[in-house]
């Protein structure tokens, strides 16, 4: 008999916890934390409270501090910690991980600085490796508790994909491909922007129809850099494009759109930032988007009003006035 695939996840945040709990009831499965108090709680309450309140975890799970450890028995790594930190986090282990070991990157950020995506930085940090993305509208609270969900599995190689699925499955979690990894890494990227606008405008009052308003609109943002920048135009009508869209914009469990609301109610980023306790990667992820919307000379007026608020140029109530002087009248609805 073959041995099971180790599956080792770098990261016990809210999503890194969850990812590692459904990998744990199909293989063995260990969750890196670099809190020795959530490596305990997980070991011994099944709980990561911090992240998942009282959400029980799959009793297999194991949890262990030790990065380098971990890194070694893995025979598929996933990184779940925010982008800005993945490139340091693969540097600690570069020398711990076995040739040729498939990485899976759960981050939905850019790298300040080189502006590069998670996957890119994965491949820049771990040359050789085969590198995947999972993706979609898939917010952590609601996968721990077992409620059903979606995803894709985005690599350029669909045997990684085959091989990655049984891992991660459940019956209430199906998984699709899709060879666009440029797409789907956007399409989750650049929806935290807009589920940001979509939260100051809930903290606004400003009503349904603005919501739809920013998430259709937001959307053909979302696909007009997608598409100068390379990636399939149809990707952006599927689970990470528009389905990842409608569960950020619309969950009241959304940090980055709590983190919308917290600024309509007058809050600095930083505050915000501070409140949420958890990643909101749109935060500074926003003026990085900004900089390609430039670069690839893309219209992004919903972007650029929450890159105004995010670095305080402007109030969330000055946004709302911008976009309403911007998006009406504003050329043909399908450009
Ligand atoms: N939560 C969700 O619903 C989803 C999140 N994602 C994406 O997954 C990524 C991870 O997010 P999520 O789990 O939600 O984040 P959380 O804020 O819930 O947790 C972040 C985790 O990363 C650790 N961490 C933070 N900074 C560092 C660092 N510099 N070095 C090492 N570890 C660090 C934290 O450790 P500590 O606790 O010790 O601070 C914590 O374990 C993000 O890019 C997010 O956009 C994608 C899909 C769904
Ligand atoms: O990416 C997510 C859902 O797919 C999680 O969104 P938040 O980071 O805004 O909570």
């Amino acid at each position: 008999m073959s041995r099971p695939i180790h599956v080792v996840v770098l990261g016990a945040g809210s999503w890194g916890t969850t990812v590692a709990s459904l990998a744990a009831r199909n293989t063995p499965t260990l969750l890196w934390a670099r809190d020795s108090d959530t490596v305990a709680e997980i070991n011994q309450n099944r709980r990561n409270s911090r992240y998942l309140g009282d959400v029980e975890l799959a009793p297999a799970l194991r949890a262990s501090n030790d990065i380098h450890e971990a890194a070694h028995s893995a025979d598929v790594l996933v990184v779940g910690v925010p982008s800005v930190a993945v490139r340091e986090t693969l540097a600690t282990i570069a020398e711990d991980l076995r040739a040729w070991v498939p990485v899976v990157s759960l981050a939905k950020g850019l790298e300040p600085g080189t502006r590069m995506r998670p996957t890119q930085v994965v491949t820049d940090a771990l040359p050789g490796h085969p590198v995947a993305l999972l993706a979609g509208p898939n917010i952590a609270g609601e996968i721990a508790r077992g409620y059903a969900a979606a995803a894709v599995v985005a690599t350029e190689d669909e045997n990684i994909a085959t091989a990655l699925h049984p891992l991660f499955a459940s019956g209430v979690f199906r998984l699709y491909n899709n060879d666009d990894v440029l797409g789907c890494e956007l399409g989750g990227i650049l929806k935290n922007i807009i589920a940001i606008a979509s939260g100051m405008a809930d903290g606004l009052g400003v009503g349904d129809n603005t919501r739809a308003m920013v998430l259709t609109r937001g959307l053909a943002e979302i696909t007009r850099l997608g598409v100068a920048m390379g990636a399939d135009p149809r990707t952006f009508a599927g689970l990470t494009g528009v389905g990842d869209l409608m569960a950020t914009c619309m969950s009241p469990r959304s940090r980055n759109r709590r983190a919308g609301e917290l600024l309509a109610s007058g809050k600095t980023p930083a505050q915000a930032a501070e409140l949420l306790g958890q990643v909101a990667e749109g935060i500074k992820t926003a003026p990085i988007v900004m900089e390609l919307a430039r670069e690839f000379d893309v219209a992004m007026p919903i972007c650029s009003e929450v890159d105004s608020v995010v670095a305080e140029r402007s109030s969330a109530t000055d946004a709302y006035r911008g976009l309403h002087r911007m998006l009406p009248d504003g050329g043909h609805e399908a450009h």
